[in-house]
């Protein structure tokens, strides 16, 4: 078992890595919890394989357990299913003695983790993601949140978890849609850090070299991400960077109308904006060709769809990463040099190249 501690001053706490981890739930959990009653909440497509498994290990390990679960898809990151989840759990008696297991992908991360941040002005939490895509990234960082509408994760709150057990055997039952997907964000990361994690993504041709690779990703991936939460937990600086290629990804993958998953959607932000800062002369054209060839070379989508140019600015202006009348964009100056520029309200269509309904990157 591969140990990562994630050093957040108010808040430290471990991500476990390692094969076939769910069976010791029970004993990994009791590790930072007295026995207490804990909601374990999974969507329907998790809940089925692995919710029955872990609930039992739980169970021997002293602890009782409410198993709840939604529907699978971003739909449910709502505050109605939000509701419905904290309904289950006033019904059946939650408190503050308490706590929130997330067991799944992306979704239930930020959605459990929002009802554990929310319930009773908060839970504590212990995340068990099982797709690639949380594995690499949502779990760990503390951020939890709903969509409203089509307007992602505009409510949520920061909530650190106690623990993140990463257990890689869950990789072989995603779909490789959901496989590749969780990858748009290694390189991300790898795009942002340079070092072991883009000479590695550099080998990687296929889902099979994904899956292959995919302890070794997360890991390197967690690492990076740790060290910068450690650095800026709430976002008020450094962090912004994980957001590279979300600006336009989160835009586009709202207005996808579920067609676009979050990973890809990230690939094709991603793509665009490294084009977009090419075109400026701030991102040599030769990264912003490697970033595309990397995805493209897994099946990733790195072409803007066919979207509205004035909706994806209505979206693009809507951004967290907005602040003083200035949108903070990320780019690379370099793969490994990230980069921050701030761009005035009025400016950014003409910066992103999104005047006209004729035109888009
Ligand atoms: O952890 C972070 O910080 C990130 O930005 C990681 C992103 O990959 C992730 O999609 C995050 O949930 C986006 O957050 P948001 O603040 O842009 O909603
Ligand atoms: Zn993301």
């Amino acid at each position: 078992m591969e140990i990562l501690d994630v050093n957040i001053p108010s808040h430290p706490y471990q991500v476990k890595i390692g094969r076939n981890l769910l069976a010791s739930t029970g004993s990994l959990v009791a590790s930072v919890w007295q026995p207490r009653k804990v909601a374990l909440i999974s969507d329907d497509n998790v809940a089925p394989l692995y919710q029955e498994k872990v609930a039992e290990s739980l169970t021997k390990s002293g602890f009782t357990v409410c198993a709840y679960r939604f529907p699978a898809g971003e739909q449910s990151k709502s505050l109605d299913v939000l509701g419905e989840l904290a309904t289950q759990m006033t019904d059946d008696g939650f408190n503050r003695d308490d706590g929130v297991i997330a067991l799944g992908g992306g979704v239930t991360g930020d959605l459990a983790g929002f009802v554990a941040a929310s319930y009773m002005r908060g839970l504590p939490l212990i995340q068990i993601p099982t797709s690639f895509l949380a594995q690499v990234d949502s779990s760990v960082g503390g951020k939890t949140a709903v969509d409203l509408g089509t307007t992602k994760n505009i409510l949520g709150a920061f909530l650190q978890p106690d623990l993140v057990i990463v257990d890689p055997e869950t990789l072989k039952t995603l779909d490789q849609r959901d496989l590749v997907e969780g990858y748009g964000e290694v390189v991300k990361v790898a795009g942002l850090t340079d070092h072991d994690i883009w000479s590695l993504v550099k080998m990687i041709n296929s889902p099979t070299d994904i899956l292959k690779n995919s302890e070794k990703l997360s890991e390197l991936a967690i690492k990076y991400k740790a060290e910068v939460v450690e650095a800026d937990e709430k976002e008020g600086g450094l962090r912004q960077v994980l957001n590279f290629g979300h600006t336009i990804g989160h835009a586009v993958e709202a207005l996808s109308d579920g067609k676009l998953r979050h990973g890809e959607a990230v690939a094709i932000g991603m793509v665009a904006i490294s084009q977009v800062f090419t075109d400026h002369g701030l991102t040599p054209a030769t990264v912003t060709e490697q970033l595309k060839e990397r995805l493209a070379s897994v099946n990733l989508p790195v072409e803007m769809p066919s979207v509205s140019p004035k909706q994806v600015l209505a979206k693009v202006k809507n951004d967290k990463k907005n602040h003083d009348g200035k949108l903070n964009l990320v780019f690379l100056k370099e793969i490994g040099g990230p980069a921050i520029k701030s761009v005035d309200l009025e400016d950014v269509a003409d910066f992103l190249g999104l005047t006209s309904d004729a035109s888009s990157h």
